[in-house]
């Protein structure tokens, strides 16, 4: 088999995970995978498709520049742009984009302080952070039509420890140094958005009904009282 091959396959198969957990609702969502480092090649969802599907015309091959190197009938993700700036400004191997409930929710939530931290959370040893008091920070950005615009300001947040980064009321972009990496990255993101989201949501009715079960809300950690 092929590099090429190998690496279609294995986007064809994380891909299919993520549509059997409903991340990819309304055609939403764009996967790619890093074929070759120098000159940059990777392959990309062709925008608009069922991502839910699996057919031979699900990606195509583009360069640094989001640009297709073979001729195709086939046209980029539309977001193909924020993908282009993943690899020249990380050592992703693999980068996937999908909208849910919950990162939309925390994106709107923490929209305004321009990014959310988490901490005291087990799950964070997903992202490599086995600290007493380790923490992952995901930047927020807005989502701006102009597609351009919102690559920059993707561009715009990435440090050299930056896992993921949430556009407002639109989704998540998150990466890792192969499938297997990026998938992780996303589900640990995933879990900790809606464990965030039930604490909160646990945390406002007691305080409704004056039931003191649950205290405080620091960061994912729950005092029973
Ligand atoms: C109906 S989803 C709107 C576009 C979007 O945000 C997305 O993730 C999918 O765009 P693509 O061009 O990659 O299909
Ligand atoms: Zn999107």
């Amino acid at each position: 088999m092929t590099i090429h091959e190998q690496r279609w396959n294995e986007l064809a198969d994380v891909k299919d995970e993520l549509a059997a957990r409903n991340w990819f609702p309304g055609t939403s969502g764009n996967v790619s995978i890093k074929v070759e480092e120098s000159p940059l090649t990777f392959y990309v969802s062709a925008s608009g498709k069922d991502k839910t599907k699996r057919t031979s015309e699900d990606f195509l091959l583009v360069d640094g520049e989001g640009k297709a190197v073979e001729t195709t009938t086939l046209k980029a993700s539309a977001e193909t742009g924020i993908h282009c700036e993943v690899y020249r400004l990380t050592d992703a191997g693999c980068c996937l984009h999908v909208h849910t409930v919950d990162n939309n929710l925390i994106s709107e939530l923490y929209g305004n302080e321009g990014e959310i931290t988490f901490q005291r959370q087990e799950l964070i040893k997903a992202f490599g952070i086995w600290e007493e008091d380790g923490s992952i920070t995901v930047p927020i950005v807005e989502n701006f039509a102009d597609l351009t615009k919102l690559s920059e300001a993707v561009a715009g947040v990435i440090k050299p420890d930056t896992k993921a980064v949430l556009i407002r009321n639109h989704g998540i972009t998150v990466w890792g140094k192969n499938a297997f990496e990026a998938k992780k990255h996303l589900e640990a993101f995933e879990f900790l958005f809606s464990y965030h989201l039930k604490l909160q949501t646990l945390s406002f009715l007691s305080k409704k009904t004056k039931n003191k079960s649950f205290g405080g809300v620091k960061h994912g950690t729950i005092k029973i009282s």
